[in-house]
């Protein structure tokens, strides 16, 4: 059986990645949430478990629950931190994807992932959508949605690459400034996978 056509999501912190997400998923396409299921990974994946315990001490657990705070405390302010992390936490998330991937049957499935470009994680997808919106907007959204500080969003949008940067590897740019209606971009992105991948 042929591989199915991988599709990459990204965007910064608030620039509402997961709404578009939703979007294709009323368009019926399945879509991987990697940051939500690298936290699932981080408490079941044994193996992960046990590598995450010996670089940053039992502590990065309580009561088996990831203590998430703490671990961002540490990663968004220490590089060389994030750094250990990723390398641990990404090629886990690769398989899992590539397992996921191939029991769905659909024309082609979404990954959604914060930070793709910057793990150089684009090459694996056949197509890459960016979700872009003015950073003063993604701050504020943040803000309202967790109730995270101004530095907390800015310590995180550190750790990833300008809009700009992204963009000249892009296939697909979709603007969530509010102004612009999302549904018409997607539904054009959309169609336009449909077309390439026939
Ligand atoms: C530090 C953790 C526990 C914080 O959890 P929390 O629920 O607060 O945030 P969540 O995971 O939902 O991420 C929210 C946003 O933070 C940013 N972010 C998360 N991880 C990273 C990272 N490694 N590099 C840059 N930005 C990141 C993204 O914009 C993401 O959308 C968590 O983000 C984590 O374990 N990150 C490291 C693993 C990882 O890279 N996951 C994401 C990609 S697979
Ligand atoms: N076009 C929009 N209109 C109104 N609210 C929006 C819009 N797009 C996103 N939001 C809101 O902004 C917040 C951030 O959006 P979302 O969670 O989709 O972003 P994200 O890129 O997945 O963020 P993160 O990287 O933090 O996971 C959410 O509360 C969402 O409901």
């Amino acid at each position: 059986m042929s591989k199915v056509i991988q599709v990459g999501l990204t965007g910064g912190i608030g620039s509402g990645k997961s709404t578009v997400a939703k979007i294709f998923e009323a368009f019926n396409i399945p879509c991987y949430y990697a940051d939500d299921r690298a936290k699932w990974l981080m408490e079941h994946d044994d193996e992960l478990v046990s590598e995450l315990k010996g670089a940053f001490g039992e502590e990065l657990y309580t009561e088996g629950r990831l203590n998430r705070p703490w671990l961002a405390e540490r990663i968004f302010n220490n590089p060389e931190e994030r750094k250990t992390v990723n390398a641990l936490v990404h090629p886990a998330v690769g398989r899992d994807f590539d397992k996921w991937s191939a029991e769905q049957d659909s024309p082609y499935v979404l990954k959604e992932a914060a930070i793709l470009f910057e793990t150089g994680g684009h090459v694996l997808s056949d197509f890459n959508i960016l979700v872009t919106a003015p950073e003063d907007l993604r701050i504020q959204r943040v803000k309202d949605r967790d109730g995270s500080t101004t530095e907390q969003v800015k310590s995180r949008m550190d750790a990833q690459w300008s809009d700009e940067k992204k963009a000249e590897l892009a296939d697909f740019i979709i603007l969530n400034d509010e102004k612009q209606p999302l549904i018409p971009q997607v539904k054009n992105i959309h169609e336009a996978i449909l077309r390439k991948s026939n």
